[in-house]
């Protein structure tokens, strides 16, 4: 029997952790992960900067292997922002903020993107699985649970991502194509 890999995701967000597992649990062959909350600083620069980032400092704090996860939130009608500093906007601007900053503009549409890193350990260089959900920014509905589900919604499906039961926006969702990259490299790894 192989190992049981004990792979640190390493994340201060307690919704994400409860999605990554109920995603990695399901499937013909389920991974466990264990998790840490530490307060790792985040650097400026694209998405994926920050992903590398990110995890090379988790990786060096545990001296181990671990994986990391960036959601980004990025609006067409400004090239992409916020990005990765989607956390910043919503904590100040608030669901109807995000809404107004699109007021003028033509277009609403928006892409969800998840990057997971995984290092295999200190000065390891981190790789990265990338999902993507396109949608558009609407007037928040359903529930205020989880960061800005309540104001997007995924391109055909009627469906603000707070609307939806937790199984459906873990089949669509950004971090659900990422999470499925990042199971087929682990397996790879057996
Ligand atoms: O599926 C999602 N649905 C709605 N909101 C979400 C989702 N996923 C992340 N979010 C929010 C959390 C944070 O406000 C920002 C990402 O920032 P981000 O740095 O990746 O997350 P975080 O700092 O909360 O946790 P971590 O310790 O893993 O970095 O978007
Ligand atoms: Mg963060």
């Amino acid at each position: 029997m192989a190992a049981k890999s004990s792979l640190i995701f390493v994340t201060g967000n307690a919704n994400k952790l409860k999605e990554v597992n109920a995603i990695l649990l399901t499937g013909g062959r389920p991974i466990e992960i264990e998790s840490r909350s530490l307060d790792i600083p985040e650097i400026q620069g694209t998405t994926q900067e920050v992903a590398i980032a990110k995890c090379r400092q988790a990786a060096e704090l545990l001296g181990g292997p671990c994986i990391t996860e960036d959601t980004a939130l990025c609006f067409e009608a400004l090239k992409g922002l916020p990005g990765p500093y989607i956390k910043y906007f919503l904590a100040d601007l608030g669901h109807e903020g995000l809404n107004a900053l699109l007021v003028g503009f033509p277009t609403k549409a928006a892409w969800a993107l998840c990057t997971f890193a995984y290092s295999a350990g200190p000065g390891a260089d981190p790789i990265l699985f990338e999902g993507r959900t396109d949608g558009s920014i609407v007037p928040a509905r359903g529930p205020g649970i989880f960061g800005w589900d309540a104001v997007f919604e995924p391109t055909g499906t009627g469906l603000t991502y707070a609307e939806m039961p937790t199984d459906q926006k873990n089949k669509l969702s950004h971090r659900y194509k990422a999470l499925e990259k990042l199971r087929e490299f682990l397996h790879s790894q057996d």
